[in-house]
């Protein structure tokens, strides 16, 4: 079984391991910048071995396993063996067999899912404790003898105070989690979970997981990670590298759909229309509706004869191309192809041989009868069109008011675009031409997508499978989803498998009492969430000033070890951040104002919320913030108001 002066030397043969895998990725990068047959596999070769290389320079500093199992002897598969389990492989001495087996790979799933009721062979489990780089104890659990649970270890990782940003969950992992976590890549997964759940770090070591276990797959058809804001962003994203993962793209939709800059806003009645899915109907017709019936023939001189395609067989090239289903810009490619192809054959009848310039030179004399067929078009120039005069036929007057320029930008260049309309002119851009699509997509705070989101999402994965993750009671946009089944419609994954996650890591039991008693007011359907955590504080301050009372919540939180956010009505955040920096306590790795709207996702070790009635009364879904708000803190939450508590806080009676 091994004592811990064994276990410490198994660190060294780690440690020795790691060293020796070093030297071999060092010498790999440079025989691989030598051998690669072409420049482009050169570089690619060149990049991954030293981004390895790098990654296991990096590895001696960090434990090098957390956990051990020792099957028992009559394990059909490992009978007698024992294996170290920790976040990358580590190869033995001399091909022996490994020192450290992957958390990913299959025989690791044990770790996770092995229980005294089904052991699955496992004799023990032992879970091993980190102070820095030293290994400082152990804890068995001898399931094979019906022994399970107690682990103060297991305890100690899930309360230790954070700071900075997300940190990997691979030594904890609980077995509802595991099982999301190493689901197959072609079943679509939609998590609903309470905050906390850790929804978050299930899509993200799901991400590690799936390219592991289909890393060639992967690696070309890519991973695509989307949450809700650059906070969020900044605060996930050290776990995939952590994990070895480092070419999963990370972004905002913003981020994915940002080719225009954003220089306006909507009001809400035209936001609302612009994220409705009709909007992709009548975008469709405006971008087809250029199509017209050819009036003229197509002609076109290659310098000695002049070709001619007449309005018949124009007419039916342009009428098949439309009846393909074709992206718009691939459909106009299409009939310049048959234009060409017809004046081609006509040109050879006459002995004529026609090579490749040829067909160049005739392909851009046509440009002018395709232009008058079938135009060539940008999304903006569509857009502006709809904008400047939204068409009849799919919305109401109202809306299209709503949606309608006042005064329509001088060209296209002037147009001001809002978030919005980047959706929109993603839509046209697709219609356009297809997007890249992603193997997986993994979406976190899926809830707050609009069914034209959605859409936006869907076409990055329409050959791939998804992850979604959130919260109905955590919606805040005014089209925030009202039912699973119906997001993944609109996500263009209707059959995806829809779990619920209840056992909350991050809020402490208190906590999770003030903010569940929401849960009625909010009408989301979704079940009370259950905190993990026994341990946490609760205060509730009224004050006769709100700055003062928020300096002084945070002057007493500074006694304490961790993170510590503020949370504030957006428009409350300039004031306590003066208030803050006036009284010397500056903002920093520490300590941060986060205004409400930015808060989700995110978690600090102790939270100040400032006035809970200015959170509500600042949005139409101002419950459901700040049921966002309520929701961020790890081990204290202090509520300041100068105000009165809003009612749907009160205890029920
Ligand atoms: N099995 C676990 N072991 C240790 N910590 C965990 C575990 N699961 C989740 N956590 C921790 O709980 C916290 C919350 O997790 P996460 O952010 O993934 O939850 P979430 O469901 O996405 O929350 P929200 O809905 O508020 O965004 C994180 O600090 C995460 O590391």
């Amino acid at each position: 079984m091994g004592t811990l002066d064994d276990e410490r030397r198994h660190v060294e043969r780690c440690r020795a391991g790691l060293r020796r895998m070093l030297d071999g990725a060092r010498e790999n990068v440079i025989v691989g910048e030598t051998v690669a047959g072409d420049r482009y596999s050169a570089e690619r070769l060149g990049r991954h071995l030293k981004s390895l290389a790098k990654e296991l320079s990096e590895e001696p500093e960090g434990p090098p396993f957390f956990g051990r199992l020792d099957f028992g002897r009559d394990s059909a598969e490992h009978g007698g063996r024992a294996y170290h389990i920790g976040r990358r492989h580590i190869t033995g001495e001399h091909g022996g067999p490994p020192v450290v087996i992957d958390w990913r790979a299959p025989v690791a799933r044990a770790f996770y899912r092995a229980s005294a009721r089904d052991p699955q062979g496992v004799d023990v489990r032992r879970r091993f404790g980190w102070s820095g780089r030293t290994l400082t104890g152990f804890e068995d659990e001898r399931l094979g003898a019906g022994e399970e649970g107690g682990s103060t270890i297991l305890a100690a990782e899930i309360e230790r105070p954070r700071v900075g940003p997300m940190r990997d969950i691979v030594a904890t992992i609980q077995p509802e989690q595991d099982d999301l976590v190493r689901a197959d890549l072609d079943t679509t997964i939609c998590v609903q979970g309470a905050p906390g759940t850790g929804k978050t770090a299930v899509g993200l070591h799901r991400a590690a997981y799936l390219l592991y276990a289909h890393r060639r797959r992967l690696e070309r058809a890519g991973v695509l990670v989307l949450g809700p804001n650059r906070a969020f962003l900044g605060y996930i994203s050290a776990v995939l590298p952590a994990l070895g993962e480092v070419d999963v793209e990370q972004t905002t939709l913003e981020g994915l759909l940002g080719a225009y800059p954003v220089r306006a806003a909507d009001s809400a009645p035209a936001a609302a229309v612009k994220h409705d899915a009709r909007m992709a109907e009548v975008l469709r017709r405006a971008l087809y509706g250029r199509i017209r019936r050819p009036a003229e023939p197509a002609v076109a001189s290659d310098g000695s004869y002049h070709w001619r395609v007449g309005e018949d067989e124009l007419r039916r090239v342009v009428e098949d191309a439309r009846r393909a289903g074709l992206p718009y810009g691939v459909g106009r490619e299409r009939v310049r192809a048959r234009v060409v192809a017809s004046m081609r054959r006509q040109a050879e009848a006459r002995g004529q041989t026609c090579n490749a310039a040829w067909e160049r030179r005739i392909g851009r004399a046509v440009t002018p009868a395709l232009d008058a067929a079938w135009p060539a078009a940008r999304p903006e120039d569509v857009l502006c069109e709809v904008l400047s005069a939204p068409p009849e036929g799919i919305l109401t007057d109202a809306e299209r008011a709503a949606i309608a320029w006042p005064r329509p930008p001088r060209g296209v260049k002037a147009a001001r675009w809002t978030p919005a309309d980047l959706v929109l002119l993603d839509e046209l851009a697709c219609l356009l031409e297809r997007p890249r699509g992603y193997g997986h997509v993994i979406v976190d705070e899926a809830q707050d997508l609009s069914p034209m989101e959605c859409r936006a999402v869907a076409r990055r994965s329409e050959h791939g499978s998804m992850t979604v993750l959130g919260d109905l009671a955590q919606g805040t946009t005014p089209w925030a989803a009202r039912s699973w089944p119906e997001h993944l419609d609109l996500l263009g994954k209707p059959g995806g498998r829809i779990v619920e996650l209840t056992t909350g890591f991050r809020v402490p039991g208190a906590v999770v009492e003030l903010a569940n008693r929401l849960l009625a007011a909010l009408d989301a359907g979704v079940p009370p969430t259950r905190s993990h955590r026994s341990d946490g504080r609760l205060r509730v301050v009224r004050v006769a000033e709100l700055e003062k009372g928020v300096v002084e919540a945070v002057r007493e939180a500074r006694a304490f070890e961790g993170s510590i956010g503020v949370i504030a009505a957006d428009a409350h955040v300039e004031a306590i951040t003066c208030a803050l920096w006036n009284e010397g306590l500056d903002l920093g790795e520490r300590l941060s104002v986060m205004p409400a709207s930015t808060a989700k996702g995110l978690e600090y070790d102790h939270v100040v919320l400032a006035e809970p009635a200015a959170v509500v009364a600042a949005e139409p879904r101002g419950l459901n913030r700040l049921y966002v708000a309520l929701t961020r803190a790890v081990s204290r939450l202090d509520v300041v108001h100068a105000q009165p508590l809003p009612a749907q806080l009160s205890r029920p009676s």
